[in-house]
């Protein structure tokens, strides 16, 4: 038996477990993973993240992500600032700018000055074979949104894969929106055969939304940073928003700013705060 070390943090309220994987052997498997996200019994978490030496010449870190229920998943936003902060506060990095490379593709945060972090999340990819989303025919294969059947109702999804799978659903005010019911319904449809993390958007004006996120594999969080940046996209492809200023995301855990223009393989940028809570050891075999 070792002692693992790991840091505690979170991305407004959306939180990890942090190990360094350079320093420290660890070689992760789901039980586990899924027993320490417990918040009664483990130590608490929505996504453990992992940090390992690159595998890309050109790149700084290897960042792995695990959901609570152990699935191991391509990106992960607001860890990808609280990662950044990890890498320069433990001395395993002194850039301000890293480039990571995860499965979900290269990601580059950057600390700023105001002691924010700012990523460039990448290219979204909106068709369905790239979410992946089964489309009923080439005509629903061609739509910005496509109608989902969930029992006896219908319901307008828009697909944008961050890396990881999102479906945006627009609703008049997401205090009223059923995220627990369809979020779970939508999160294991059939049409998403790698499963889905679900946000339910309320427009308020043209460069701000208030969203909420259901999470594939997890459930509901307080945020979810590729879920932000899968909303914003979203809304600017349905043209509810504009694209010529940052849009304003207000999540139940607090705010992310994120930058997109409608534009062939225009990036999508993602401003927002991190937060060390505590350090800590966990024993591991
Ligand atoms: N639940 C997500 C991973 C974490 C995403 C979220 N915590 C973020 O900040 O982007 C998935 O299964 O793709």
């Amino acid at each position: 038996m070792t002692k693992l070390k790991f840091t505690k943090m979170h991305g407004l309220g959306n939180d990890f477990m942090v190990i360094d994987g350079i320093n420290q052997k660890f070689n992760p498997s789901t039980a586990p993973i899924a027993a320490w996200a417990q918040r009664h019994t483990g130590v608490g978490f929505d996504q453990l993240l992992l940090i390992e030496a690159p595998r890309q010449a050109e790149a700084d870190f290897r960042y792995r992500i695990f959901n609570a229920d152990g699935s191991e998943v391509e990106q992960c936003g607001n860890g990808a600032r609280c990662f950044a902060r990890f890498v320069y506060d433990k001395g395993l990095s002194s850039k301000k700018q890293i480039v990571v490379e995860t499965a979900g593709g290269v990601i580059m945060p950057r600390l700023n000055d105001d002691g924010l972090v700012t990523v460039d999340m990448g290219v979204p990819l909106l068709a369905p074979e790239q979410i992946p989303f089964a489309a009923i025919d080439e005509e629903d294969a061609r739509s910005i949104s496509h109608q989902l059947v969930i029992g006896n109702e219908t319901v307008s999804v828009t697909c944008i894969n961050m890396g990881n799978p999102h479906a945006v659903i627009v609703v008049e005010d997401i205090e009223q929106a059923p995220v627990h019911r369809l979020g779970a319904a939508i999160e294991n449809h059939k049409q998403f055969p790698q499963r889905v993390n679900v946000g339910f958007m309320q427009i308020v004006a043209s460069r701000r939304i208030r969203l909420r996120v259901f999470e594939r594999g997890v459930g509901e969080t307080q945020a979810c940073g590729t879920g932000a940046c899968a909303a914003v996209v979203a809304g600017i492809s349905l043209g509810l928003l504009g694209d010529d200023e940052p849009v304003e995301v207000n999540l139940p855990g607090g705010q992310l700013l994120i930058s997109w223009q409608q534009q062939p393989d225009a990036h999508v940028w993602m401003t927002g705060p991190t937060q060390s809570v505590f350090d800590g050891e966990i024993d591991y075999l």
